[in-house]
């Protein structure tokens, strides 16, 4: 049975997005916002934010403190360095004891590391967690984007929301161009445009995710990305039901594709599987999501991964719905989706036969 994820922990919340694609001015947004205080947010220079220093109160030689309790620091150097350095002075009452954290990545940051630092220190796991990965991207440049930029499409991947941004501007064909991709390739995120963004703090923010214990949110995707139990059409093998990329040279590469087994699984046979698959294929699996019915237990477990990196899994108080199958949603770039499929069902034939 997997170990519980602790909720006591410090989220950190991370607004990724490629060069220009509109991060920092989603995040003055924010920090306008006031619902946004108990924060820390760490960015890579304050000029960028563009804070109004009129209104700043210094409170260490790099972190400022807004009216809105809001803390700002500036991160030099390594994220661990920072991360760990923040909760030094919060626990000496250097700094006002914030709730949570919202970290902006570099225009060219690959997710992947970041969520290796949050999930992988040994000193900065027991005191942060992963919160909401949230992903902006330019309407204006992703077509091209898509094709030239791995970072692109890595960050894309690793998203619980990704904000359309620069909507005003864009042409209705790259709007809907967008829209499609990104249905295709990250299914299982929530998908808003800047422009009709009402309550940013609350999107960004990690909410939606973790509260009412996560089931709200796991009902949306699973909603989102699978359909309704068909009836009669138990204990099958794993099976894929979205092939719904185009034949379109560009999608090729990256692919989303679902399994859904009928059955209970043997939860150490299944984490087995999933470190060897990820150990040989790590660079290939961008993002896996899903919900387990776990052999033993009546409540499902939630798994999530950006990379080789996978969340402590997330033991729901109860199933979202009364759709009792486990289901994992996978994007891949440059892996046969066939040997997943073929590596899972024999793993589990073998193992619970
Ligand atoms: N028209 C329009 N311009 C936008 C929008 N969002 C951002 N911009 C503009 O795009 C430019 C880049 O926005 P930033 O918020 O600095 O983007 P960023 O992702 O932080 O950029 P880097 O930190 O350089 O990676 C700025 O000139 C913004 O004013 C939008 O929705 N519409």
């Amino acid at each position: 049975m997997p170990d519980e994820i602790a909720f006591d922990v410090v989220p950190v919340n991370v607004v990724t997005g490629f060069l220009g694609s509109g991060k920092t001015t989603l995040l003055k947004r924010l920090l306008a916002s006031e619902a946004f205080g108990d924060t820390a947010v760490l960015v890579n220079e304050f000029g960028d934010v563009g804070l109004d220093h009129q209104l700043l109160q210094g409170v260490a030689a790099d972190a400022v403190l807004l009216p809105s309790g809001c803390l700002c620091c500036s991160i030099r150097g390594e994220l661990a360095t920072a991360l760990r350095e923040l909760y030094s002075r919060r626990q000496r009452g250097e700094i006002p004891a914030f709730r949570r954290v919202v970290l902006e990545t570099t225009g060219l940051a690959d997710p992947g590391p970041i969520v290796s630092t949050l999930l992988a220190d040994q000193v900065i796991k027991h005191h942060f967690r992963l919160g909401a990965i949230t992903t902006t991207v330019d309407a204006c440049n992703a077509m091209m984007a898509h094709l030239q930029q791995p970072e692109w499409i890595r960050q894309v991947a690793a998203a619980d929301r990704l904000i359309i941004t620069k909507t005003d501007i864009a042409e209705p064909a790259q709007l809907h161009w967008l829209d499609d991709y990104l249905a295709q390739v990250n299914p299982a995120a929530e998908v808003v445009r800047a422009d009709v963004l009402e309550t940013a703090a609350d999107y960004v923010l990690d909410q939606g995710i973790f509260q009412n214990g996560g089931v709200d949110e796991i009902r949306r995707w699973t909603r989102a990305i699978w359909m309704p139990r068909a009836e009669g059409r138990a204990h099958e093998s794993p099976r894929t039901l979205t092939g719904r990329l185009p034949a379109d040279a560009h999608l090729r590469s990256v692919e989303s594709f679902s399994l859904v087994l009928d059955r209970a699984i043997d939860w150490s046979a299944f984490a087995v599987w999933l470190s060897m698959l990820l150990h040989c294929h790590g660079n290939a699996v961008l993002r896996v999501k899903g919900i387990l019915n776990v052999t033993g237990s009546e409540t499902p477990v939630v798994l999530h991964g950006v990379q080789h990196m996978i969340h402590p899994p997330n033991h729901l108080e109860r199933w979202p719905d009364d759709d009792r199958r486990t289901r994992i949603v996978f994007i891949t770039r440059g892996i046969d989706k066939a040997l997943i499929e073929r590596s899972l069902e024999i793993f589990l034939g073998d193992l619970t036969a």
